[in-house]
């Protein structure tokens, strides 16, 4: 990563089959900080991430999504999607290092050896995808995102399919290696945004609240008494949105 990561804006509004999914808001991934999105299912979550990935979505936006340093996002973001979009007919390793070969470069498999190390993978690194279990998948999906090194990160329920042991290890290691990048982290669990969350927004269909976060460092314990509170009144919070 060479540039230092900037903030990045998202502002408007989107219909989805002529009805509005949701009305203009302002979502802002605090620079160098992890954002948190929190918010029941179908409220367009995904189509948030989708729109800043530049990806296709089903809803019509109109509105800006813009860089603080003024350059295009386009080549700056890692995307990690709900679903592990691994490529069947490669093996883990081959899979970690697709973003190199889809550039034509030459990937660099020390490194990718090493962050399947870190996601637990290396006895499966050889295995195609359909022989690993959930949870592996999706570890090989976060190690290809962290492969991509760069400044922008964004990541759709990355940790859903893990066991609580995994998923509170691979928060750790998320938070360590993207250290100093921007990202966007869509999730269910109140738990995991009080642990990573710089900024913690709750979507409905009234739209987007900033809830109350904790101050750094990251990751805070999950056992931390504060980590704990906040995670309960997250929860009321979810429970009382619209
Ligand atoms: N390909 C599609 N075609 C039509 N409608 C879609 C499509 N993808 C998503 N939608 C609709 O867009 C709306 C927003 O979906 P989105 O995936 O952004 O929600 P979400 O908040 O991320 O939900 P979840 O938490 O369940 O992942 C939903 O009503 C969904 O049914």
């Amino acid at each position: 990563m060479t540039l230092a990561a900037p903030s990045v804006h998202l502002s408007g509004a989107a219909m989805l089959e002529g009805r509005p999914l949701f009305g203009q808001l302002d979502l802002t991934m605090a620079a160098q900080s992890w954002t948190c999105l929190l918010g029941s299912s179908g409220v367009g979550k995904t189509t948030i991430l989708r729109l800043i990935a530049g990806l296709d979505t089903a809803a019509i936006f109109d509105g800006q999504i813009t860089a603080s340093d003024n350059t295009p996002l386009r080549g700056r973001i890692a995307y990690m999607a709900q679903t592990d979009l691994l490529l069947p007919w490669a093996s883990v390793l081959d899979n970690v290092c697709l973003g190199a070969h889809l550039r034509g470069q030459t990937a660099d498999k020390d490194k990718a050896e090493a962050i399947i190390a870190r996601v637990g993978l290396t006895a499966h690194k050889q295995k195609k995808p359909a022989t690993l279990s959930g949870g592996q998948r999706q570890r090989a999906a976060l190690a290809r995102t962290l492969m991509e090194d760069r400044p922008i990160v964004l990541l759709d329920e990355p940790f859903s399919a893990l066991d609580s042991r995994t998923r509170s290890e691979m928060q750790e290691l998320a938070a360590e290696m993207l250290d100093g990048r921007t990202i966007l982290l869509v999730t269910h669990d109140p738990g995991e945004a009080a642990r990573l969350g710089h900024v913690i927004y709750i979507m409905s269909s009234q739209g987007l609240e900033t809830a109350d976060s904790l101050s750094p460092p990251l990751p805070r314990s999950f056992a931390d008494k504060d980590v704990l509170a906040l995670q309960s009144t997250l929860l009321t919070q979810l429970r009382s949105a619209g």
